[in-house]
């Protein structure tokens, strides 16, 4: 063989030719303990690559709590804070959402008004013939004056008689999210059972649950679509009458601005509603005190209105951010937004096997409510045995559950008013009737529920909370997602 046919390669590495026993043995350990070291180096950068695709896998997280707890307002904060140029391209879409709310509020005290002014019309058994005028000052049973309506009630109502159009076009618009629920049948406060549920069934109730859900998500787009699919056509009268139905809603709304604001400070309606216990400025989308700023042509929502917009969920809603900032930059993060009526509670339960944590958001202001699908259940009671049943959850033994007291901001209001905590939860005794007392007493239940019912010892992550204000909640998320990620994390080492 000619010596230019050998590789200068094979030349190099060849052992020389008179080499010794001893160099030999010598030669071929470290041979062997050079292959060991490269394949120890190879396999750590697979193991580095693997759980670098851990980490990199979605944070799942599911908020949970009864209808009205926040959970909903939960998931704006988060859009707001980690996902903010997706809210912005967001943010006009919720005006329909307020003026329905507006709309609402004003109809609700046109419907009372309309039934109390009939009823002072009737003639009371004292006053047997007598005009109105003269039974003005008739005494109902309740020992209070009759309210005297004049001349300014009827043609309130007269004038603002077409925002009823506006809700039922609003309402159309959002389909079934958009009406409250008025009864269930579902008796319990946590209709999911672990036994009754396979792996299967499990899999079909969620896709089932996802398909069928109708957020303000799904809500919105179906109005991009249909704007979409006018455009896409070339179907310029069919934009035009989207644009002028908009249009024409807000200047509907805008013409009745002055009378919506005489309504709502006129004395005898105020006393209307206090006498028939309604405290509309704390229902869910109150936007009355803003009308000056809403009901204008050119309305554009801020973040705070965003925020206070009410839309309820129905089934359950997935969203996917990409956080833009924090400490998990380009993580991206599914969320959960469940529907919380007792009815909506089964079609939770297929979502609890690959979450990594849970956010439950007890409304702590609601002690002395009822709840809306149910009349005879205290909604604070609903929020303890809901929160026990998650907790003793076996599903969720490795899940972090984080507590969100929420509300608080409702709960000191009602204090200062001088609402009593102890007529409605008698084991509150003789503790003071303030806010400091009340989430301490409050928060220990929480706690002792999660000791009790909690399948394997965990943390009791608790945060006192007013979701509604945005600055706070940002702090408040910033620790949750500390807690959150480090979980994440030390999960995928051990994986
Ligand atoms: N004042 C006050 N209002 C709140 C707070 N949290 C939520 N809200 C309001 O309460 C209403 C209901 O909140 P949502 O977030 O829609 O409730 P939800 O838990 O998603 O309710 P469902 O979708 O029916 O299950 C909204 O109008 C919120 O703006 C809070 O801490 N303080
Ligand atoms: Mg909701």
């Amino acid at each position: 063989m000619n010596t230019a046919d050998i590789d200068p390669l094979t030349l190099a590495i060849a052992p020389p030719p008179n080499e010794t026993a001893q160099e030999r043995a010598e030669r071929e350990y470290a041979e062997a303990e050079a292959l060991r070291i490269s394949n120890e180096i190879d396999e750590q950068l697979r193991r580095e690559k693997e759980g670098e695709k851990k980490k990199k896998r979605p944070v799942k997280l599911l908020l949970l709590g009864q209808s009205e707890s926040g959970k909903t307002a939960t998931l704006k904060n988060f859009q707001l804070t980690y996902a903010k140029r997706e809210w912005m391209a967001e943010r006009n879409n919720w005006r329909a959402v307020i003026f329905l709310n507006l709309v609402r509020n004003v109809n609700y005290i046109l419907d009372m008004l309309t039934r109390e002014m009939a009823a002072a019309s009737l003639p009371s058994p004292e006053y047997v013939g007598s005009s109105d005028e003269s039974s003005e000052d008739v005494q109902l049973s309740s020992g209070k004056p009759r309210l005297k309506f004049k001349e300014k009630h009827r043609l309130l109502k007269l004038r603002l008689g077409p925002l009823r159009r506006i809700q039922t076009d609003l309402e159309r618009r959002f389909g079934a999210t958009a009406l409250e629920p008025q009864s269930t049948s579902v008796m319990t406060a946590a209709p999911f059972s672990e036994s009754e549920e396979s792996e299967s069934n499990r899999r079909v109730l969620k896709e089932f649950s996802i398909n069928s859900s109708n957020g303000w998500k799904s809500a919105f787009e179906k109005i991009r679509a249909m704007r979409a699919a006018a455009r896409a056509d070339g179907d310029a009268a069919a934009v035009r009458r989207i644009q002028d139905s908009d249009d024409e809603i807000a200047d509907v709304i805008a013409g009745c601005r002055d009378d919506m604001k005489a309504i709502w400070e006129d004395s005898t309606v105020r006393e209307m509603l206090s006498r028939s216990k309604t405290r509309l400025e704390d229902s869910a989308g109150f936007f009355i005190n803003d009308v000056e700023r809403i009901a204008v042509s050119n309305y554009e929502p801020t973040d705070d209105d965003v925020i206070r917009a009410r839309l309820r969920t129905l089934g359950v809603q997935e969203y996917k951010f990409i956080f833009e900032l924090g400490r998990t930059v380009g993580q991206e993060w599914r969320l959960y937004d469940v529907g919380g009526t007792r009815s909506s509670r089964a079609a939770w339960y297929p979502y609890f096997d690959d979450v990594n944590a849970i956010i439950f958001l007890a409304p702590i202001s609601c002690f002395d409510e009822k709840l809306a699908e149910d009349r005879r259940v205290n909604r604070l009671e609903d929020s303890f045995l809901l929160w026990r049943s998650v907790c003793a959850c076996k599903l969720l033994s490795r899940t972090q559950l984080i507590l969100f007291l929420n509300k608080c901001d409702l709960l000191q209001a009602k204090l200062q008013r001088g609402v009593r905590i102890r007529d409605s939860v008698p084991s509150f005794g003789d503790r003071r009737n303030e806010i400091s007392a009340a989430t301490r007493y409050f928060q220990q239940h929480f706690r002792e529920i999660l000791k009790q019912y909690s399948p394997v010892q965990r943390t009791f992550f608790v945060h006192l909370t007013s979701v509604i204000d945005t600055r706070s909640t940002a702090a408040t998320l910033g620790a949750v997602e500390e807690s959150i990620l480090r979980d994440h994390l030390r999960r995928a080492d051990l994986m």
